[in-house]
């Protein structure tokens, strides 16, 4: 896949002479590098270092603007080729804060001894309160084991800390929730449990994000089982939820009815599966699935749902096509049938690029970055936690979609979810939805 525009700050230093930023200049020009803002870091009688952002368009022209500096020589030298997305990482990209400021002596009782000791005993008399007097009730855990990070695979728990942080920034930013990583260094689903068992106390709600299947099935059975607050793989769905609503909404700007509609799901892992468990519970029968495994496959078959026995037979039978196999490139133009409608949700890297399925075609085409759970799960768990609720069920979920399909525009798959109101609309469909369970 070719990056048309790769941002990347140079750190460089040279000789504190006139005449030596200009060489650097004109080696960036040689390569066609785009100078963009330029700032002196240090500026010593000896050396100055400047920070320069340059723009190229491929990795190519990346690699010859660091060969022209390079050998420049004579002092001048890189110190370091950052990106603007690693720098925007840099130090991690949340925090804990305190919501109160502490400026006097009274605020320090107050806030902390001796006067926290009659909360903490309010609390001991009526432990119900602890939603109340502490932030326990807006927390959530954001659980991973690192198994299957996007899909780059198992790249292990802190490999994974900035999609972790990722997705504590957007509880945080869409619906006020505090999103607290949790990074374990066991895969094992006993000792998950159990982990997650002993800590849950301090959260509202488990979000268990990027654990691989099939260990992700049994961990999140067990704990929805065990725990008496919410528990959710974000992976599975979160991203049913959004799929389910990219859907309906692809049928209602086609007029197909989508209860008729023939849907197949490429890769049924954590995903996958849980987007054919999601359309069967909505009531659409024809979910055809396939997988290179057939475990995966006998898992669908488990549930109710049918497989097909190739890539080409289900391309070729099916109208919708959902994907999510972390296979950069899997679905070629030559599979897409006119009118069919793409949804290739693969992280980073789609099965294939939208812009390519509707040129073979298709009359919808969308990625995984925008039918992102991102849409679903921030307004998921609040509506949970904010109905008081002990666990998330397909009518929560089911709602939560229709929620988005009805927020979505004409002619459009998914909303923007950097629109205010959609977490807030999510949020109210699933509390909505809890409490006319709760209430059965
Ligand atoms: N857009 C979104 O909101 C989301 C996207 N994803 C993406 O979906 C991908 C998969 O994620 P998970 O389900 O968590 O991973 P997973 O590892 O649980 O599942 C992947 C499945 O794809 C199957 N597979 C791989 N290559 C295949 C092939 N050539 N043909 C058929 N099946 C194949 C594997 O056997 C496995 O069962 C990742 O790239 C991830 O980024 C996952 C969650 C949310
Ligand atoms: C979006 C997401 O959760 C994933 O790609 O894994
Ligand atoms: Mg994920």
């Amino acid at each position: 896949m070719q990056n048309q525009h790769i941002i990347r700050n140079f750190i460089v230093e040279t000789p504190s002479k006139p005449g030596n930023f200009a060489k650097v200049a004109t080696a960036i020009g040689m390569a066609e590098g785009d100078i963009g803002d330029i700032s002196t870091l240090k500026s010593g009688a000896l050396t100055t270092i400047r920070d320069i952002s340059i723009t190229c368009k491929s990795e190519a022209q990346l690699q010859q603007v660091i060969d022209n500096i390079e050998t420049i020589g004579n002092g001048v030298k890189i110190h370091a080729v950052t990106d603007d997305v690693l720098k925007a990482h840099e130090g991690g990209k949340i925090a804990m804060k305190s919501r109160l400021d502490v400026r006097s002596l009274g605020d320090l009782q107050r806030i902390y001894t001796p006067g926290v000791a009659s909360v903490c005993m309010e609390i001991v008399n009526y432990p119900e309160k602890a939603n109340y007097f502490t932030s326990i009730g807006s927390s959530v855990a954001i659980v991973t084991d690192g198994t299957a990070i996007l899909g780059l695979g198992n790249i292990g728990s802190v490999a994974g800390m900035p999609v972790m942080e990722g997705k504590a920034v957007l509880l945080d930013q869409f619906v006020g929730l505090s999103g607290v990583p949790i990074l374990l260094n066991t895969s094992d689903p006993d000792e998950i449990v159990e982990t997650v068992k002993h800590i849950h106390q301090g959260f509202g709600a488990i979000l268990l994000e990027d654990i691989g299947s099939p260990h992700c099935f049994e961990i999140e059975e067990r704990l929805k089982a065990e725990l008496p607050i919410p528990v959710m793989h974000d992976d599975q769905h979160g991203t049913a939820v959004v799929a389910l609503a990219a859907i309906l909404s692809a049928c209602k700007s086609t007029g197909v009815d989508p209860k008729k509609a023939v849907i197949g799901q490429i890769g049924l892992g954590a995903a996958g599966l849980a987007i054919c468990r999601m359309l069967m519970a909505y009531g659409i029968d024809e979910v055809y699935g396939l997988d290179r495994q057939e475990e995966a496959q006998d898992r669908l078959i488990h549930y109710g749902g049918k497989t097909k026995s190739s890539l080409e037979e289900l391309m070729q039978t099916c109208d919708i096509i959902v994907a999510t196999t972390g296979v950069s490139g899997l679905i070629k133009p030559e599979m897409i049938r006119s009118g069919q409608i793409i949804l290739a949700l693969s992280n980073p890297n789609p099965e294939i690029l939208p812009t390519e399925a509707i040129a073979a075609g298709a009359a919808f085409a969308a990625d995984g970055r925008s039918v992102n759970n991102v849409i679903g799960f921030p307004g998921i768990f609040k509506g949970a936690l904010d109905a008081g609720a002990s666990d998330i069920t397909y009518p929560m979920l089911i709602a939560a979609a229709t929620a988005i399909v009805n927020h979505t525009k004409p002619g459009e798959l998914i909303p923007n979810p950097l629109d205010p109101m959609l977490h807030h609309l999510v949020a109210r469909a699933v509390e909505e939805a809890a409490n006319m369970e709760m209430n059965k």
